[in-house]
């Protein structure tokens, strides 16, 4: 080792974060999607990974416009979402699959049989994760991945503690995630206590991804994963050590971030 190496329990992290900052939530939601749009109309066929939640909806709105401008076309892509619930139906109002289907499959020319979420009901759940792994897999692997952030740091449902190296597989939500998805359905009792998520070491193998945060309950999160030590306690983290990774953030998201990152 010269004095140049890092010492050898250091992460490696990415120098120069390709931090975006705009002047507000939609400025950020349409930066956000001419990211994916611009993807999609050089790689038709593009392998892409897909995010529920509040934060991505007025994306999903601006590539629908871009779908109905004839700007880009979804005939020839696939999807894969991070995650889904256990335990809730497919056509359960508050089923990923569901929101997928309000936001964005039912608007745009994406093939059902290309578009690829777990199976909640799987009563299989082993067999479940290997499935979803493996279809990723046969696919070549994604392409672009869009990534929300939770308020502990939660990408997909990787909780705090989530391995570098974890793979897709059955998780506990925990308390503060029940909580903060309670907005979501009648009662915090009906929120599932479980999900079936991509691992972070799955979404790490995304050729590029694209982390959207809007607002500022989100400045601490985004601050912690992009500044902060590499650590499964902030599981946002671990993407500084991916090579190609976009942060697109509203100014009140971006708040808590250094000066030199907001040049
Ligand atoms: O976009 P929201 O609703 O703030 O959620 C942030 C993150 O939390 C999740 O909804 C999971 O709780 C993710 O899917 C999302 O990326």
């Amino acid at each position: 080792m010269t004095s140049s190496d890092p010492p050898a329990t250091a992460e490696t992290t990415t120098p120069n974060p390709n931090v975006l900052i705009c002047d507000n939530a939609e400025a950020a939601s349409l930066r956000a999607a001419k990211l994916f749009a611009a993807s999609l109309h050089s790689w038709p066929d593009l392998k892409i990974g897909l995010a529920t939640g509040g934060t991505p909806v007025e994306m999903y709105a601006q590539l629908v416009r871009f779908y109905e401008q004839d700007l880009i076309s979804f005939a020839e892509a696939k999807t894969f979402n991070l995650d889904e619930y256990v335990g809730l139906a497919a056509d359960h109002p508050q089923s990923y699959r569901s929101f997928m289907e309000q936001q964005l499959f039912s608007h745009v020319n994406l093939d059902p049989r290309n578009a690829f979420l777990p199976n909640g009901m799987a009563t299989d759940v082993d067999a479940e994760i290997s499935r979803y792994e493996q279809l990723i897999t046969d696919s070549g692997g994604i392409d672009l991945q869009l990534l929300g952030i939770g308020h502990n740091g939660h990408i997909a449902f990787n909780e705090p503690g989530s391995a570098p190296d974890s793979r897709t597989r059955l998780v506990d939500l925990t308390e503060r995630t029940i909580a903060s998805n309670a907005r979501f359905f009648d009662s915090i009792d009906d929120v599932p206590k479980q999900a079936i998520t991509m691992g972070i070491g799955t979404i790490l193998e995304a050729k590029a991804i694209v982390l959207l945060a809007l607002g500022s309950d989100k400045a601490d999160a985004v601050r912690l994963a992009i500044e902060g030590e590499v650590s499964a306690s902030h599981p946002a983290s671990f993407l500084q050590t991916h090579a190609n990774v976009t942060y697109v953030l509203d100014e009140a998201a971006a708040k808590g971030l250094s000066s030199a990152l907001k040049q």
